[in-house]
């Protein structure tokens, strides 16, 4: 049940964060609901004193029922001063465990699924709204130890009036089914919530407002996101009406309980079996239950949804967790490489597809070499790559390391030996400083290691148009940050992937796009002379993707990847010689330079 495990949940973590801390917030916390019975009851024998004038005994009662209920109100607020900042420091945790279990596969496969897409925004969104949750694990203990105070004494006026805190339990129940009725309208709209969220965000920012605006399809893009926002209302409608419907059941039932309990009294008190005091009792003991239900509803409601974010939590934990025979390598990768890296027979489809976007690719690229990776858009060449840098694993075949397969090294070591410039690479808006230095974190103060990177990569002209240099901000994330242009932000992409001391695998793809062919060939000459020294004593591996011949003939080893197959392999003059696809579409782009 999702109540029992959000508190299971939260009191043992609790308990690993701070144990003198929640004792006493706990034991603080059940006194103040305790006294609330305990003043009812003293109020009833208070009532009875008083009518019979006996004077000690009310006076000493006046001021038993005054310490309890200042006890009722001023215990929860002690009490509140030790839960909530161990619920601050509870929320704090469960989020590191968040980035650990986005971060902690070695791969990035479960990032693509959209499950685990689903649950991640549900639990950020929903990661137990601050200190709130715990409140209510520690309130509804006491409530139900009020509870159980409150029918002993019910029961002992007379059995039937047990039935009071019996007519609690169906709006208890009625509630949980609205709850339930109302996460399953949650769950239904998620994928329209994540869509939504994006189109706000394609239609508010200037990246994608510009092209939006000029193709005119920023109108196309806020009907998209109208239907997508009604979808939502009207399912999260139809859910809150169903739960609202199911609760007024509930509710009613009690209302009759209620209204059953203070005749009975009424009636007894009539015949002269009760006293005015037990009068006084059940009236009072009566508001108490109605209270409670109402709180216990409203700590229900936030404990079923906490108890449904820790279901969502091991559920990616489980999408995150290790397929079975998969675990994460631990041999530790060579220091230099002797042979260099094969493919063998590779094949992989992305998560959730399958078609292979490389099929049976067999390759061998040597120690110490430059490999350049060509073929039309869509190839495979990005997916290549990205094999080999561990983001993926070969859905069959294997990736073998001087004879290691890839997936039994150690993935943070192997990363730890691989330079990268993704396509797709981000746009870090931090300093300069911090967005280049970032490559290689050891050396992120370095000042010797950035001016190399930044010489290596052609990035002195970027570093001059920041206002501040390497201590200014880029990007807009800052009020006064430097917006740079496509080609600076690649420029300082590289230079960062450069920071990284004589890598033994450097992978670039498409790494100078944005600059012209002249400015590609001399970044890739300089690179090139600088390289050869890592690659003569480590037996380091430089893969290369352009679409640029001029820069692609300039590798060791060519490789023409089409439609997911090894087409091509060779040198240059031998891919020319070879006269086939390499060959044509290195002479068509000649052509087209002269
Ligand atoms: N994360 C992903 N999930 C599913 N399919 C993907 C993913 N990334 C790429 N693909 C698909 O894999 C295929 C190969 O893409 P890849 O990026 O490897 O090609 P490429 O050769 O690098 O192309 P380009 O020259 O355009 O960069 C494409 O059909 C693409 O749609």
């Amino acid at each position: 049940m999702n109540v029992l495990r959000a508190a299971r949940f939260l009191l043992s973590l609790g308990m690993r964060i701070d144990r003198a801390r929640l004792a006493r917030a706990v034991v603080l916390m059940l006194g103040g609901y305790v006294a609330t019975p305990l003043a009812a009851l003293a109020l009833g024998r208070f009532a009875d004193d008083a009518l019979a004038h006996r004077v000690g005994p009310t006076l000493w009662l006046a001021v038993v029922t005054a310490a309890l209920l200042v006890a009722q109100l001023m215990m929860s607020h002690f009490a509140h001063l030790d839960y909530f900042e161990l619920a601050e420091t509870q929320e704090s945790r469960l989020r590191t465990e968040l980035i650990e279990l986005v971060n902690g596969p070695p791969g990035v496969e479960h990032l693509d699924s959209p499950a685990f897409a689903d649950e991640l925004g549900l639990v950020r969104e929903s990661l137990f709204g601050g200190p709130r949750a715990l409140e209510a694990v520690l309130q509804l203990t006491g409530l139900v130890l009020q509870t159980v105070i409150t029918g002993a004494i019910l029961i002992a006026l007379s059995p039937w009036l047990a039935l009071l805190p019996l007519a609690a339990v169906p709006p208890v129940v009625f509630a949980r089914k609205a709850q339930e009725v109302f996460e399953r309208a949650r769950e239904q709209t998620a994928e329209q919530i994540r869509l939504n969220a994006h189109l706000i965000e394609l239609a508010t920012r200037i990246e994608s407002v510009k092209e939006l605006r000029i193709v005119g399809a920023d109108r196309e893009l806020l009907r998209r996101q109208e239907t997508a926002w009604r979808v939502i209302t009207e399912r999260m409608w139809r859910g809150q009406a169903a739960g609202a419907a199911l609760r007024s059941v509930g509710q009613l039932i009690f209302a009759v309980g209620y209204g059953g309990a203070i005749f009975l009294v009424i009636r007894s008190a009539a015949a002269g079996h009760a006293t005015i005091g037990d009068l006084v009792l059940v009236i009072t003991l009566a508001v108490q239950v109605s209270v409670q239900i109402a709180g216990a509803l409203q700590l229900l409601a936030v404990l079923q949804s906490a108890g449904k974010t820790v279901e969502r939590i091991d559920s990616l934990r489980a999408m995150a967790a290790p397929r079975a025979g998969r675990r994460p390598g631990r041999v530790r990768p060579p220091e230099a490489f002797a042979h260099g890296i094969a493919f063998e027979h590779v094949s992989f489809c992305y998560p959730g597809s399958d078609t292979p976007v490389l099929d049976d690719v067999c390759l061998t690229l040597p120690a110490g070499r430059t490999l350049a990776l060509v073929g039309e858009n869509g190839a495979g060449k990005s997916t290549l790559v990205k094999l080999l840098c561990g983001m993926y694993t070969p859905t069959s075949g294997r990736i073998l390391v001087d004879g290691v397969d890839l997936a039994d090294l150690d993935p943070a070591e192997w990363r730890a030996r691989v330079a990268t410039l993704f396509q797709d690479f981000y746009r870090f808006e931090f300093t300069l400083r911090e967005g280049i230095g970032l490559g290689e974190v050891a050396r992120l103060g370095d000042d010797a290691a950035l001016a190399r990177a930044i010489d290596l990569a052609r990035a002195q002209r970027v570093v001059e148009a920041v206002p501040g240099g390497l201590a200014g901000f880029t990007g807009r994330g800052y009020g006064d940050g430097a917006e740079l242009s496509g080609g600076q932000w690649q420029t300082v992409g590289l230079a960062r992937c450069l920071m990284r001391d004589r890598p033994r695998l450097l992978v670039l793809d498409e790494p100078a796009a944005a600059l012209d062919a002249a400015a590609e060939h001399a970044l890739f000459d300089r690179y090139a002379s600088s390289a050869s020294a890592a690659a003569r004593d480590l037996g380091g591996i430089t893969v290369l993707i352009s679409h640029r011949f001029s820069t692609v003939r300039m590798a060791d080893m060519i490789t023409v990847l089409a439609g997911g197959r090894l087409l091509e392999n060779g040198t240059h003059d031998a891919l020319m010689a070879h006269g086939g696809q390499y060959a044509e579409l290195f002479r068509l782009q000649a052509r087209a330079y002269r």
